[in-house]
């Protein structure tokens, strides 16, 4: 039978699709993605890990068990110390200052505040498909892109990190866990996280939109 996860991907596919064929994406695919736009992104980014750390601590604490305890705070452990620690690097190397940019677009504060909200009301399989919906759709485009060259180091480093096996891992990790736990579900839940996984998707195109906000003409 097919898994839950594989399911979600292919009654998404058409959303999937413009995520993975996004501007952001096709642009760093080409080379071609302009300084200004990637300064932008990582500010958005950097501010994002503090959502990420918000919503892994609720998973944490939502967890059935230890087993999954003890993998969740792992992930913490490397958004507080590594990931903290890459963007006050790469910020520091780019001269990028985040008070010189856009820190709240409407873009940006939907997809915070959709995810930190959903992982707050929803229950521990509810966060699984938010990191699941973000990570495998990340993961996928990344290795593709990863096949073509960014003259850039820093785009090309960004690309490398959510290409390689330790991310990948985590988003493997990530699927088999939404489908042990939409094993046990009704359909009528596995319904609403259905449209719940299509939200992420929806929330994580307009925000790879709004790098581009004081960049119209790319
Ligand atoms: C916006 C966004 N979505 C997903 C990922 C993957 O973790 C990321 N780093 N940023």
């Amino acid at each position: 039978m097919e898994s839950f996860s594989d399911r979600l991907l292919a009654e998404h596919q058409a959303t999937w699709q413009a995520m993975q064929q996004h501007r952001f994406v096709t642009d760093i695919e080409q080379d071609k993605l302009p300084a200004g736009v990637f300064n932008q992104y990582l500010v958005f980014e950097g501010d994002f890990v503090a959502t990420a750390i918000g919503i892994f601590a609720l998973a944490v604490s939502k967890a059935p068990g230890i087993r999954q305890q003890r993998w969740l705070v792992g992930v913490l452990n490397a958004l507080v110390d590594d990931q903290m620690g890459y963007f006050e690097q790469v910020l520091a190397r780019r001269g990028i200052n985040p008070d010189d940019y856009q820190r709240n677009l409407p873009a940006v504060s939907r997809f915070r505040d959709g995810m930190l909200t959903a992982a707050r009301e929803g229950g521990y399989a509810d966060i699984v498909t938010l990191m699941f919906g973000a990570e495998w759709m990340y993961y996928h485009w990344c290795s593709r892109v990863y096949r073509s060259e960014q003259a850039d180091p820093d785009i090309r480093h960004w690309v490398e990190m959510h290409a390689e096996e330790t991310f990948f891992a985590q988003a493997r990790w990530l699927k088999a866990e939404l489908d042990q736990c939409a094993a046990i579900l009704p359909e009528g839940e596995q319904r609403r996280l259905s449209a719940l996984y299509r939200q992420v998707l929806e929330w994580e195109i307009d925000f790879h939109g709004a790098a581009y906000a004081d960049c119209p003409a790319g």
